[in-house]
């Protein structure tokens, strides 16, 4: 599946900002002069005819997909994928345990084997035809970027519902895509408390909000014909945008292009599996390659790519059993102390490398990055290394090409009891929040409200118990290799000892 966040900094901000920051800023921030005053009119008419969407139609009319665990609309969108060119398959949508819907092996089918083939004419992207092309060729002429196109696309095409090419696929879309979208910052705040995924849930939140907010702004509200407000709100925007980021895929042999793709998207996620969607020029259709054989009536997956837990989380909305994911890892957050004699320079030398304080490092079960290391040795250096802060600071840059292998044996016991200090400061956040989740008060109403809650919180108890769990391993390693260096120190200190009575 496409990488959300990549997307959003590649696609999004280039070309909508003349000055665009590694760190999310409301996309659309500079954009204006790339917005033509050219108002269109839509042939949208108030009657409801077979080729428009009346003009009446409110929010609460609209099937924005459908419950999930409903087979009629996958069953009716499979029989229409048939139908408009889907080749015989070897696999069926059918419910599964693992993500609730899924495709189901029907018969034998071996390693290595292409399963798939569904051709372009029923892919989703920025080039597809509107059903009111009117608001397609305003947003072209904006130049609005590929996501926030296809979200407008989406909510356009659910409006016009029967008449759409698409309503077939559009009402067997789930109706609340499970991402982070969907939680309330009240909620981020409570569940999410000792995870930096939080931070990023808000940024992507604001990013979704912003989006829609400079697209209302610019265009939306300069053609309410075509962008009714009642159809397109924050609402439907978030709707869309929970689409696209559990279920748009980028295409490496097509130029990376994004697209939404009909059938392909009905596949689960296993970290066990290496394969994952592609375009065969070959076939021409998108197809992926099977990494084992499955067997009839085995769910079958593919990779939506080497994401940790928490990533996982944030775009799809699970967590993966604890230990089944090889490329988990956990933000670490390092600082320095305001009182540090050297905080100013630390701090200028960090910045000329794109660094902050605080700064996130990934740690892994298998350990952690050089950039992490030399952060610390930056943290710790006394006055007089001052003439190394940059290459500190540079070494600790993943954009640097720079050596990142430093090493200051004078001053690394004190770099990994700053780490080891830092993890345990991390540890004990998520061990509070742990402890608290089991007597912690839902504030509900509402059995609805009830299984959502109990839902959020068993998803931030799952991500946390996996992140602790990588955390507690790092503090495991720094404690050994202290002591194996203390003790080190006091071995060669004894035979210094020992040499000097001698001598004496
Ligand atoms: C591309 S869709 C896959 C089809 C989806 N199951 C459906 O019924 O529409 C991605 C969504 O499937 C679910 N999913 C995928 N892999 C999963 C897994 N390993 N565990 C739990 N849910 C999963 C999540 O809800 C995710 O947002």
């Amino acid at each position: 599946m496409a990488e959300a966040t990549r997307i959003l900094h590649t696609t999004l901000i280039p070309a909508f900002s003349q000055n665009p920051s590694p760190h999310l800023k409301p996309p659309f921030s500079h954009s204006q002069a790339l917005f033509k005053k050219n108002p269109v009119r839509c042939s949208i008419t108030t009657s409801n005819t077979d080729t428009s969407r009346s003009t009446n139609i409110t929010q609460q009319e609209i099937p924005w997909g459908c419950d999930i665990d409903s087979p009629e609309n996958a069953a009716a969108l499979q029989k229409w994928l048939t139908q408009n060119g889907l080749p015989p398959q070897k696999m069926e949508i059918q419910k599964v345990e693992v993500g609730e819907r899924g495709l189901v092996a029907l018969k034998n089918i071996r390693k290595a084997e292409k399963l798939l083939f569904v051709p372009p004419s029923l892919f989703i992207t920025a080039d597809s035809e509107w059903s009111c092309p009117e608001a397609g060729e305003v947003l072209k002429r904006n130049n609005v970027p590929d996501w926030p196109l296809l979200a407008t696309y989406l909510i356009s095409e659910a409006s016009f519902m029967n008449s759409s090419r698409w309503t077939n696929y559009i009402s067997a879309l789930p109706r609340q895509p499970y991402s982070l979208l969907y939680w309330t910052r009240e909620e981020l705040d409570r569940y999410l408390e000792a995870s930096q995924i939080r931070e990023r849930a808000i940024e992507r939140i604001n990013n979704v909000t912003g989006t829609y907010s400079d697209l209302r702004l610019r265009i939306f509200s300069k053609y309410p014909n075509l962008f009714p407000e009642e159809v397109f709100n924050m609402e439907t925007f978030k709707w869309s945008f929970g689409i696209l980021f559990s279920r748009l895929v980028r295409l490496p042999s097509m130029d990376g292009r994004v697209a939404l793709v009909p059938w392909a998207d009905m596949l689960n996620h296993s970290c066990e599996v290496d394969t994952f969607l592609d375009y065969d020029k070959s076939s021409q259709g998108v197809v992926f390659t099977t990494d084992r054989p499955y067997q009839p009536g085995e769910q079958v997956f593919i990779s939506y790519g080497k994401k940790s837990n928490g990533e996982l989380l944030l775009s799809y909305g699970f967590v993966p059993r604890e230990g089944t994911n090889p490329r988990d890892s956990v933000e670490l957050s390092l600082s320095i102390k305001k009182s540090d004699k050297c905080y100013k320079e630390k701090l200028e030398a960090l910045k000329k490398h794109g660094l902050s304080i605080p700064q996130c490092f990934p740690l892994q079960i298998t350990g952690w990055p050089l950039e992490l290391m030399a952060y610390a040795y930056l943290a710790v250096s006394p006055p007089s290394m001052s003439k190394q802060f940059d290459k500190m600071a540079a070494a600790a840059s993943n954009k640097s090409t720079s050596k990142k292998d430093i090493r200051y044996p004078e001053i690394e016991e004190q770099a990994l009891q700053f780490i080891l200090d830092s993890c345990e400061s991390s540890i004990s956040k998520y061990t509070k929040f742990l402890q608290a989740s089991g007597s912690m008060d839902l504030d509900v109403t509402s059995p609805k409200q009830l299984n959502r809650k109990l839902f959020l919180k068993q998803l931030a108890v799952d991500l946390s118990t996996t992140e602790r769990r990588i955390l507690f391993r790092a503090q495991y390693i720094l404690r050994r290799r202290l002591r194996d260096m203390r003790s080190g120190e006091l071995k060669a200190l004894t035979i210094f000892n020992g040499l000097l009575k001698y001598f004496k």
